[in-house]
C-alpha cells in the first residue's frame, strides 16, 4: 500500500482516481489546489504524488519545483493532455519520475505507480544493465556516434553529450564507461536536475556530521563513491554557480573537500556530462562557468533526435516490444500496417523515451498477437495529420480538414455547444469531438 497525494481539479476525475486506487490497496489524500499540496506534504508524509499538471493557481511542475527546494525525494508523477507532452518531458528532466496522458488508462495508472514507487531512489543510482536491454541501431548517424564513442572511451577525456530529452544520453555514458580501462570500477549517474541546490554540494563532496541543520551523520559524496570509475552529471547544466567552482576544483586538483571538513580527499574519476540545454549559450549569459565548460568538454558527442534516425526507428520499436512482452506478460508479435505508419511518420518530440512508453502502452492494451492503431494514441494520428497538411497546405487531405473544421464550428453552435449533441449529429464519440476542437483549436 503507497500514501498517494492526487492533485487534481477535476474533482469528478479526481474521486474516480481515488476509488481506484484505493481499491487497489492505495491510501489517497485529494487536493485541488497547488497551495493546498505545500500544506499536506508539510503535515504528512507521501509515497507518490499524482499531479494534473494544469492546475488553478499554477502548474504541476511548481510542486515539483517546491519538493526539491524542501530536499524531498517523493516520486511525482504528472498526468497531461497529449498536446502537453513535450511540457510532460520537460517535468522528467527537471526530476519527475513519469507522466501519463490522458484519458488515463487504469492499468497504464497502475503500472507506472508501481514503477515510480519502485524507482525511488533514482536521483542517485549505481546502474547495472545488461546488454540485452540496450540496441545500437544501424543507421549513417547511429554508425558515426558509435565510432566517435569508440575512439574516446578508451581515453580519460571528459565528454559532454548533448542531445534532446530522452535520445538515450545515459546510456551513451554507460557504454563510454563499459568501453573505457575503468569499466571494472564504479559507474555513478547523479541526475543534477534533480537534486536541490543545498544538496548538490553535499551529494557531489559528501559532508561530516554537524556540516549544515539535518547532517545528523558523516556522508560519502558519489566522487568516493565513483572513486577510479566514471561519474555521470546528468543536466550538469543545473549546478549552481557554487557548486560549479567546487567541481572546477575537485577536476583541477583531484581532491575534494566534504562540507565542513578540513580534510582534503584523494579522488581519481572520470567526467561525463550530458545537457539538453545550450550549454554554450548558458556560458555566454554567465550562468554557466566558461572555465569549467572548457575543462568538462575535451569532446563532444551529440546525439541525434530520434526523428533523424531513419531506419532505427523500426529496431526500436521491435526491441521495446521485446521488452514490453517480457515485462508485461503479454505476446505482441505484429504491428497492423495502420499502426507501424503511424509510429513510423510520429516526430517523436520526447525520443526514446516517449517510444519506449508509447511502446508498452500499447503492448499492455494488446492482449492477442497484433497491435492496432486503437491501441494508440489518437492524438498521435492527429499530429501527424498536422504534421502533413502544415508540410502540405494544398492537399487533398487540408481541404478535408478545413471542411471538417468548419463543420464541427457549425454544428456547434447550431446544438448552442452541446458537445454530445454535436458528436451525435456528426456521428463521431465524443473523444473525437473533443480532441478535433482541440486539434482545430475550436473552443
Ligand atoms: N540505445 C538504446 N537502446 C535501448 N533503449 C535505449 C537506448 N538509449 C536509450 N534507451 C531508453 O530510452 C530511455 C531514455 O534514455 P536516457 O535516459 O539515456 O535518455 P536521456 O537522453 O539521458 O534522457 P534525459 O534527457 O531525459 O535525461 C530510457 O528508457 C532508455 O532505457
Amino acid at each position: 500500500m503507497a500514501r498517494i497525494l492526487i492533485l487534481e481539479d477535476d474533482t469528478t476525475f479526481a474521486q474516480l482516481l481515488e476509488g481506484f486506487l484505493t481499491k487497489n490497496g492505495h491510501n489517497i489524500t485529494l487536493v485541488t489546489h497547488i497551495k493546498q499540496s505545500f500544506k499536506a506534504i508539510e503535515r504528512q508524509d507521501f509515497d507518490l504524488l499524482l499531479i494534473d499538471y494544469r492546475l488553478p493557481d499554477g502548474v504541476g511542475l511548481d510542486v515539483l519545483s517546491h519538493i526539491r527546494e524542501l530536499g524531498l525525494a517523493i516520486p511525482l508523477i504528472i498526468m497531461t493532455s497529449f498536446n502537453d507532452v513535450r511540457t510532460a518531458v520537460k517535468s522528467m528532466q527537471m526530476g519527475a519520475f513519469d507522466y501519463i496522458t490522458k484519458p488515463v488508462n487504469p492499468d497504464e495508472l497502475l503500472m507506472v505507480i508501481k514503477n515510480s514507487l519502485t524507482k525511488k531512489d533514482a536521483a542517485t543510482a549505481e546502474i547495472q544493465v545488461t546488454e540485452s536491454d540496450l540496441i545500437r541501431g544501424k543507421s549513417a548517424i547511429a554508425d558515426r556516434l558509435y565510432e566517435h564513442i569508440a575512439l574516446v572511451a578508451p581515453t580519460d577525456m571528459s565528454v559532454i553529450i548533448q542531445g534532446e530529452s530522452g535520445t538515450g544520453k545515459e546510456f551513451a555514458a554507460r557504454t563510454l564507461h563499459q568501453e573505457s580501462k575503468r569499466a571494472d570500477k564504479p559507474f555513478v549517474a547523479i541526475d543534477c536536475g534533480a537534486l536541490s541546490k543545498d544538496l548538490a554540494a553535499s551529494e557531489l563532496f559528501g559532508h561530516i556530521k554537524g556540516a549544515f541543520t539535518g547532517a545528523l551523520n558523516d556522508k560519502k559524496g558519489q566522487f568516493e563513491a565513483a572513486d577510479g570509475g566514471t561519474l555521470f552529471l546528468d543536466e550538469v547544466g543545473n549546478l549552481s554557480y557554487e557548486v560549479q567552482i567546487k567541481l572546477l576544483r575537485a577536476l583541477q586538483e583531484r581532491v575534494i573537500q566534504p562540507l565542513g571538513s578540513t580534510k582534503q580527499i584523494p579522488v581519481n574519476v572520470r567526467i561525463i556530462t550530458a545537457t539538453n540545454d545550450d550549454l554554450a549559450g548558458s556560458m555566454q549569459h554567465g550562468e554557466f562557468r566558461e572555465d569549467l565548460y572548457h575543462r568538462l568538454n575535451e569532446f563532444k558527442i551529440q546525439l541525434p533526435p530520434l526523428r533523424d534516425r531513419g531506419s532505427d526507428i523500426e529496431l526500436f520499436i521491435n526491441h521495446f516490444i521485446q521488452l514490453s512482452n517480457r515485462d508485461l506478460g503479454r505476446n505482441v508479435k505484429n504491428i497492423s500496417a495502420e499502426a507501424k505508419s503511424l509510429l513510423l511518420n510520429y516526430d517523436w518530440p520526447g525520443n526514446l523515451r516517449e517510444l519506449s512508453n508509447v511502446i508498452k502502452r500499447m503492448v499492455l492494451l494488446t492482449p492477442g498477437e497484433t497491435a492496432q492503431i486503437t491501441a494508440l494514441p489518437d492524438e498521435m494520428t492527429i499530429a501527424v495529420q498536422q504534421q502533413t497538411s502544415a508540410g502540405n497546405p494544398s492537399d487533398l487531405k487540408a481541404l478535408n480538414e478545413q471542411n471538417e473544421k468548419a463543420l464541427i464550428a457549425e454544428t456547434l453552435i447550431k446544438v448552442k455547444h452541446n458537445k454530445s449533441k454535436a458528436a451525435k449529429i456528426l456521428n463521431i464519440d465524443r473523444k473525437t469531438l473533443y480532441a478535433k476542437m482541440e486539434r482545430y483549436g475550436i473552443e
